[in-house]
């Protein structure tokens, strides 16, 4: 038995979906985007020249992208020595969840709700239900917004007058910021909490606290105790099989959250940093027949959103350079597999997720070359290397 390592770069995608259009996407390409950006001295903040990804890149993430998209990988034009390919979404949805679970195996079948771009987004009666719950006379916000940018303009009026803070995205979510010690960490959870079921009956996918600190004079910084209430898979997941075969399942970021709680055993959180520590853990003690499921966030929440390039290349620059510590803890017959769930291209318009298919690079397989894929086939891999049943849930891509 051998161990599987399922890692989710968030929102390193790699261009090249055939229905970006329809998402108002076409031709945005997050990682080609980023390569090209800094090859042209446009991303020299705190790093300068071309991306550096040699490990990656090592595997088969340029070739990735160049089958994906056609694009130019400036910087990145290593010979492959893995597993690599690219992979396709077909649900409807360019959020966190709908990534996740569909590389889980589990396609999403409805469509997501999501509120409009109007003043307030909400409706009067879920905006009466959310003061309610907040046990507040109203709430403040209640639009679209950037999360980083929301607590700069409403910190000081929450501060006043105790009001959380309510904001949503083109993404299927009702984001809430409080304070947490003015508003309470716990109070805040609860509010999400109790207002979770009702969204999730709208299809709404998530009810996302949002906890941050400060005060007007020194400015206002989210922690990292940030908690997602995700609507539960439509069907059972590759968690949930690794699971039932047996088998544990180590969650790592927000991957437990993203699957409602199901099918996983352990979790470790924290900032991408202190994650890296933790996948480098479970690469030295998981158990043989075991999955880890890694997410790290911050190319997506600290870069992506915020259309910052310079930050997404040195965001990945240092995970590469990390993952010499994590590839040696692997044992012979170990397989990880490294992915992304959405693209989220900082030079694009807007600051929202961009529609694009993501890279496929994985190690202990030897040079293997798997063409255009689909999301389920990555989930279907995992499986099939732990020789667990995964049904009808995509097609292996081993060797
Ligand atoms: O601007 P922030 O709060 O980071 O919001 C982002 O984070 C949400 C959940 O990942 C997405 O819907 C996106 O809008
Ligand atoms: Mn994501
Ligand atoms: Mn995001």
């Amino acid at each position: 038995m051998t161990r599987a390592f399922l890692i989710v770069m968030d929102s390193v995608g790699c261009g090249g979906a055939p229905d970006a259009a329809d998402f108002g996407d076409e031709g945005a390409n997050t990682l080609a985007h980023i390569a090209q950006a800094c090859a042209a001295g446009r991303a020299d903040a705190g790093r300068s020249g071309p991306l550096r990804m040699p490990v990656l890149d090592g595997l088969g993430l340029g070739a990735a992208i160049r089958l994906a998209s056609g694009a130019e990988t400036p910087g990145l034009a290593a010979t492959p020595t893995g597993l690599w390919g690219a992979a396709t979404e077909v649900s409807r949805g360019k959020d966190t969840p709908t990534g996740h679970w569909e590389l889980a195996g589990v396609p999403v079948p409805w469509e997501w709700t999501t509120f409009p771009d109007t003043d307030p987004a909400f409706p009067p009666d879920l905006l009466a239900e959310m003061a309610r719950a907040a046990g507040t006379e109203g709430t403040l916000c209640n639009t679209h917004a950037s999360g980083t940018e929301v607590i700069e303009r409403f910190g000081a009026e929450h501060l006043r007058t105790g009001w959380p803070i309510c904001y949503t995205s083109v993404d299927s979510v009702l984001q809430i910021a409080a304070h947490e010690e003015a508003f309470g960490l716990d109070r805040l959870l609860d509010v999400c909490e109790t207002l979770a079921p009702r969204l999730h009956a709208m299809k709404v996918g998530r009810v996302i606290a949002r906890p941050f600190l400060g005060s007007e004079a020194t400015g206002f910084a989210r922690t990292q105790n940030r908690r997602d209430f995700a609507i539960a898979p439509p069907a059972p997941t590759l968690c949930d099989r690794v699971q039932a075969a047996g088998r544990r399942v180590h969650a790592i970021g927000k991957i437990k959250d993203i699957f409602s709680g199901r099918g996983i055993d352990t979790v470790a959180k924290g900032s991408d940093a202190a994650l890296m520590e933790a996948l480098i853990a479970a690469g030295q003690v998981a158990e043989e027949g075991s999955l880890t499921f890694a997410n790290f966030v911050e190319f997506d929440s600290l870069y992506g959103h915020r259309r910052d390039v310079a930050g997404y290349a040195r965001a990945l620059e240092w995970f590469d350079a990390q993952l010499p510590r994590f590839l040696a803890t692997l044992r012979p017959g170990d397989l990880a597999i490294f992915t992304a769930d959405h693209g989220n291209d900082p030079t694009w318009h807007g600051t929202e997720h961009t529609r694009e298919r993501v890279p496929v690079v994985g190690y202990g397989v030897g040079v293997h070359e798997v063409g255009i894929v689909g999301f389920r086939d990555v989930g279907a891999t995992i499986g099939a290397h732990l020789g667990v049943e995964m049904f009808d849930m995509g097609k292996a891509m081993l060797p």
